[in-house]
């Protein structure tokens, strides 16, 4: 649109009136904004405790530059980025560069210092006249950054301040802009400057400030404004982002930095933007006479070496640490000490300390064969693959090869390096950490020692590696979030491989806060304890706190989630009540998701069309559960009362007869009290094919079946499963070839009927289907018959009942009898204990609620009964996989490989996700023994190859083997 230059100029004043007193789009805002989202949460006080001392400890010993003046890299690091990032990702184009002059810097740079002080008559006093320049004298006294004086840098700041980067091109829109620029420059000359302007930017001169930017930046634009827009120059918006990035970096030093927005604002380099930072502040590049190009070059092949596919182990967690590492090198106790090779050391191994992690633990690389465990004899497999690897880059980036070879450096460094990343093997932790406690109890440490240095520097590591629960709970809780997403992805592997799920794997069994939880009681606590033992200061003072507080908010959640499944399991219950009261014939539902009731959400959201797949536990007829297990609560009552005693048997006579439909489908025994839990609990894999029952759909269906079930005398109707294939001939000879007794009260029914009650209303075509096979069994009146019910009713084909099928329309009276034979028979057989086999001990360590009624029978099929059949014994122990296996189980394991597992004869692994009750922990030995599975690796390592292995590790081998 054409405007006419009065117009324009109005416009321009109407705008110019509308920003006054705006703060919108200046670095405070940004700042805020950052602040806010992220790490740099000013208005945190515990964070804010430490910043005086971390102020006080910023400054580097020796001729290294404080942090403050720290965030300029050099230029000839800048051939390595993309073109257009590169002449601004480094830190030294950045405004501040400009402003930052000292005496030395050209006139132009001092000039645009001035307008902050005073107006024009200022802009060309030297910042030695400036207040704010002589603050910063002590910074200044480190060697000058060779590209302080560039004339090509100079420009570069001093196009960035340009408001021509502002999309409108208008010199209208100008004002915020320097306004941007000015605010943003005077918080980079002091970071608590900032805070201040962010706190309370009533009480800064602010006005002032940015009238004397506004007339400058203005003149400037007028002058420049025409040629670049940013429509055309996109890479004028890296100029932006690298105000982010070098605002990040000028406050790295402090305890509350975030990775996560360095990782942003960034682009995805927060890896070598921050190392190169750090290096710079340190001096390191011209201590040592590094080609910071080289340096460049390392860090990126740093940078890629880390897995972005990684949720944690990744270069942000990288970057993280050699943040935290970077301020415990600021800490006095330990800076005034160090040599620069020691502290380039320290840096080198915090950045390459994962290198290549695959994402997996040692114990799955033993598992799963991995090269990379046979390299290392199974010996800190990751820490070692982790420094070899930094040396390669070290070599490949040729950074160390004007290190001075007659001195020994590179050795010592190198030697160093090493022997830093494999102090952060977790597992050693205790070996570390005694050694560290006998110093601390016999205040031994001398700092002056190169050994007793090593030390520190190896605890400082291991600190920093494991010091994101210390960091403020925002950042944390991501940290946690993502190292939990990695275990949950390597269970998933393990279960995709038939491999046994390390329990803290289990994102089916275990839940992010109880991992946090005991992770920061048994890992993080100890060390950290340790380490502000050591240090006593603010740091570790806010280390330690930001630790207990967090460990608070997961203990809190770790409630909220119990209390949340009890609550769930009592709405299941209700709600199945509800559902049972409304009526049989609305709950005869011919589809079998209708009998199911609302799965408890909380671990794993119900997929709908997967249920039948893996989320599908209530598949037992609702007749059963209300009558049994729902619908009196009584019965419930005396039902857990009779579990601790041990419950006379009852004999089997006819039940008395209930008016309720459910109550007669769901034939109970009738014990002389009827405290006898009576419920039939059906996994539901067994149900889940089986459309038989659930196929009633009329009342007159079921009064036909509940007849015939009646009469028969205390039956409880199940449906069978029907996979997978058993061994037909053994199952048939075994039933064949033994005689059929009659009656034994106490032993198992187990028979098949042929349902043609069932047949009137499905029809010829399903006669013979499986599903029209039912198993009308006896109610067993004590844990042992109920536990032999289950196995038998996991165990018993349809295929074999089918094949062993009786006329095509049994009678009641001639399934009686049947039943009665065999149970006889079985009971006469003297059958091992089933506890023998471990296979049947395992439980899923938290089942989710909806399995919750079922959990006191899962552990009374541990306690196997003394009267088992035999072919049913010999089911379990060699179709353990599947007959065992539940609805939510992921798939199954392969029978050698369970049998292999059995052996082992450990807690630690949930087979099959097979439930088992953790033995509590009580020390980060054991904690830590839970995760890395380390006392099966042996073991483990003789499992066969696999060909399937995640895609990390398959790009490691490949790596490797090339
Ligand atoms: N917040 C956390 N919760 C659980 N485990 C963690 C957490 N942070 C770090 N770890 C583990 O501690 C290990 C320390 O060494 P790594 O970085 O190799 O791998 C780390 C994770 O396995
Ligand atoms: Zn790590």
């Amino acid at each position: 649109m054409q405007r006419c230059g009065f117009c324009s100029v109005l416009s321009g004043l109407l705008r110019r009136a509308m920003c006054v007193g705006s703060r919108r789009g200046s670095s405070e805002s940004y700042y805020r904004e950052l602040g806010d989202q992220d790490t740099l949460k000013i208005e945190d006080k515990s964070s804010d405790l430490s910043d005086d001392a971390e102020e006080e400890t910023s400054l580097c010993h020796g001729n290294h530059d404080s942090p403050r003046a720290s965030p300029r890299s050099s230029p000839r690091v800048t051939p390595h980025t993309s073109p257009r990032v590169t002449p601004h990702t480094s830190p030294g184009t950045s405004p501040r560069s400009s402003r930052r002059t000292s005496p030395r810097t050209s006139s132009r740079t001092s000039r645009r210092d001035s307008p902050r002080t005073s107006p024009r008559p200022s802009r060309r006093a030297s910042p030695k006249t400036s207040p704010r320049s002589s603050r910063r004298t002590s910074p200044r006294t480190s060697p000058r950054p060779f590209w302080r004086t560039s004339p090509r840098m100079y420009s570069r700041a001093f196009r960035w301040t340009s408001p021509r980067i502002s999309p409108q091109s208008s010199p209208r829109t100008s004002p915020r802009m320097s306004r941007r620029t000015s605010r943003f420059s005077q918080s980079d000359i002091h970071p608590d400057s900032l805070e201040e302007k962010v706190h309370g930017s009533n009480n800064t001169p602010q006005k002032n400030l940015s009238a004397g930017r506004f007339l400058t930046m203005h003149k400037r634009r007028k002058k420049r404004l025409i040629t670049r827009s940013l429509y055309i120059e996109k890479a004028l918006l890296d100029d932006l982002s690298l105000g982010q990035v070098q605002c990040i970096l000028n406050n790295s030093y402090k305890w509350k930095f975030n990775a996560f927005t360095l990782e942003n604002v960034s682009g995805g380099r927060c890896l070598p933007v921050l190392c190169v930072h750090l290096f710079q502040m340190y001096g390191l590049l011209n201590h040592f006479n590094l080609d910071a190009a080289k340096a460049w070059k390392l860090f990126s092949l740093i940078e890629e070496g880390y897995h972005s596919t990684n949720p944690y182990h990744n270069s942000i967690h990288a970057a993280d640490v050699t943040q935290a590492m970077h301020c415990f090198l600021q800490q006095k106790r330990i800076r005034d000490h160090l040599t620069p090779l020691e502290i380039m050391g320290s840096l080198l191994a915090a950045i390459a300390h994962d290198l290549d992690h695959p994402g997996v633990n040692q114990p799955f690389l033993i598992a799963t064969s991995n090269h990379l465990a046979a390299l290392y004899q199974n010996t800190s497999v990751l820490e070692n693959h982790h420094w070899r690897s930094a040396m390669s880059c070290l070599i490949e980036s040729g950074l160390l090869d004007q290190l001075p070879s007659s001195h020994g450096l590179r050795a010592t460094l190198e030697k160093q390096i090493s022997s830093l990343i494999l102090a952060t093997d977790i597992t050693r932790q205790q070996e570390y950490l005694n050694h560290f406690k006998n110093h601390l109890d016999m205040n031994t440490l001398d700092m002056r020692k190169q050994e007793h240095r090593h030390l520190v520097l190896q605890i400082a590591l291991k600190c920093a590696d494991i010091s994101n629960p210390c960091r403020p709970w925002e950042i944390s809780r991501k940290w946690s979030l993502k190292v939990c997403e990695e275990f949950f992805r390597q269970g998933d592997y393990e279960r995709k491989l038939n491999l046994p799920v390390t329990a803290l794997c289990d994102r089916h069994t275990t839940s992010i806060p109880k991992i946090q939880t005991g992770f920061f009681k048994f890992v993080v606590t100890p060390l950290i304890s340790e380490w502000h033992r050591f240090l006593q200061n603010d740091l570790s003072s806010q280390m330690l706190n930001n630790l207990l507080f967090n460990q608070q908010k997961w203990e809190t959640l770790v409630l909220e989630e119990q209390a949340q499944e009890t609550r769930t399991e009592i709405s299941d219950a209700d709600a199945a009540d509800d559902d049972l009261d409304t009526g049989s014939d609305t709950n005869m539902s011919d589809s079998s998701e209708l009998l199911l009731p609302p799965r408890r959400c909380s671990l794993n959201p119900v997929r709908h069309n997967a249920f039948k797949e893996q989320l599908r536990r209530f598949s037992v007829p609702l007749n059963v559960f209300q009558d049994s297990k729902f619908k009196n609560r009584e019965r419930e009552k005396s039902r857990a009362s009779s579990l601790a005693e041990p419950r006379p048997r009852c004999s089997r006579s006819p039940a008395p007869s209930e008016p309720s439909l459910h109550s007669q489908l769901s034939v109970r025994g009738h014990c002389e009290h009827q405290q006898e839990p009576t419920e039939r609990v059906l996994s539901s894999e067994k149900l889940l094919p089986d459309s038989s029952i659930a196929s009633i759909t009329t009342p007159v269906q079921a009064t036909r079946l509940n007849t015939v079930l009646k009469e028969g005398g205390s039956w409880k109707l199940v449906r069978q499963q029907t996979f997978p294939p058993l061994e037909s001939t053994s199952r048939e000879h075994s039933l064949a070839s033994r005689p059929i007794h009659t009656s034994n009260e106490d032993s198992i029914f187990l028979t098949r009927v042929r349902p043609d009650f069932l047949q009137f209303d499905q029809g010829p075509s399903q006669r013979d289907s499986k599903g029209h096979q039912l198993v009308v069994r006896d109610i067993k009146k004590t844990d042992t018959e109920e536990s032999s019910e289950s196995s038998a009713e996991a165990s018993e084909p349809p295929r074999l009942q089918k094949e062993n099928s009786e006329p095509q329309k049994p009678s009641k009276k001639e399934s009686t009898t049947v039943g009665s034979q065999l149970r006889d028979n079985l009971a006469s057989m003297p059958l091992p204990p089933l506890e023998s086999d471990p296979l049947l001990q395992r439980r899923r360590k938290s089942m989710p609620a909806d399995v919750f009624p079922f959990t006191p029978k899962e552990r009374k099929v541990r306690e196997v009964p003394p009267v088992f059949p035999q072919f049913v014994h010999r089911t379990f122990s060699e179709k353990e996989s599947w007959t065992r296996r539940r609805g939510s189980a992921p798939l199954p394991v392969a029978p050698s490989e369970l049998r292999g597992l059995a052996s082992l004869g450990s807690p630690r692994h949930s087979v099959n996700g097979g439930r088992r009750k953790p033995s509590p922990i009580v020390s980060c030995q054991q904690w830590l023994a839970k995760a890395t599975l380390s006392i099966q690796e042996r073991r483990l390592q003789k499992f066969p190859r696999r060909s399937s292995l995640p895609v990390e590790v398959c790009r490691h081998t490949n790596a490797e083997d090339t």
